[in-house]
């Protein structure tokens, strides 16, 4: 039998010998994992490499045919309510009928419970999580009618309010334009400051460097991880993206990746 004390209880995220397959292959191999708390970690890799496949194991969404995790020293299942998690923007129905407002108090469940309706604090508590994504004139909006960088604003708030410690974004940069960008990540990087641990899928490899400061270099096996300066080197480039890398290395095209 495993030892559970075994695990780093310091780690935001501790993951031990995952291994994922879905059918014959496998999409994640032999995982080892720590992110520190209180870093802004970028997840990157090639397309298929395997990010939101480890993001959805570590939340427990997807099961591993091997492994374990830990947030914080303890299972997902003891930290539900506790990690706001952004899934991809094509992962969920916008035009189900909902108004921003409900969006960001359905954080509020795991502290309300289900049928408990949102009382005035609820309600005070939604608002100031808007506000502090510049959100607060579109409580009664339904989500249909947000652009992209405003839907990854509001689940960013829905975060907030669940006062989360571990904040899990997947690609929450794709498709907003560059002043939404700046936005969403000056947001996350004062969240960090706050001492939160920000975790982010990411695919713009011209921009990683500036936006983060711990890197996780992935395909289907981690390459690298660790602070940015000594992840976010030509060798592990080289081992991650392998002939993508030309690509990259073309500043104009590189964007494109
Ligand atoms: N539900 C699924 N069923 C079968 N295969 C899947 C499923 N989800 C992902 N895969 C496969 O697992 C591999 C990893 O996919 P995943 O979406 O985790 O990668 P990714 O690094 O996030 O990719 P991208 O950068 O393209 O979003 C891919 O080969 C993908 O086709």
């Amino acid at each position: 039998m495993r030892d559970d004390t075994l695990h780093e209880p310091g780690q935001a995220l501790h993951i031990e010998d995952i291994t994922v397959s879905y059918g014959a292959n496998p999409a994640l191999w032999d995982i080892d994992l720590d992110i520190p708390p209180g870093v802004m970690c970028a997840i990157v890799g090639p397309n298929g490499a395997g990010k939101s496949t480890l993001i959805k194991t570590a939340l427990g969404l997807v099961r591993p045919v091997a492994g374990h995790v830990r947030f914080l020293g303890r299972p997902v299942a003891q930290m539900r309510g506790k990690i706001g998690y952004v899934p991809q923007r094509h992962s969920v129905d916008w035009d189900f009928p909902t108004t921003v407002r409900d969006v960001v108090e359905m954080g509020l469940y795991h502290q309300l419970g289900w049928f408990r309706r949102p009382d005035a604090q609820a309600r005070t508590k939604a608002q100031a999580a808007l506000a502090e994504v510049g959100m607060q004139d579109y409580a009664s909006r339904q989500i249909s009618q947000l652009s992209g960088g405003q839907q990854q604003r509001v689940f960013i708030a829905r975060a907030l309010v669940q006062d989360a410690p571990i904040l899990i974004l997947d690609e929450p940069l794709a498709g907003v334009d560059a002043a939404t960008e700046a936005v969403i990540i000056a947001l996350l990087q004062r969240l960090r400051n706050e001492g939160r641990t920000i975790i982010v899928v990411h695919h713009d490899l011209t921009t990683v460097q500036s936006y983060f400061d711990w890197l996780v270099m992935l395909n289907v096996r981690i390459i690298a991880q660790g602070p940015m300066a000594q992840v976010y080197t030509p060798e592990n480039l080289r081992a991650a993206y392998g002939r993508q890398l030309a690509m990259i290395a073309t500043p104009t095209e590189g964007r494109a990746m």
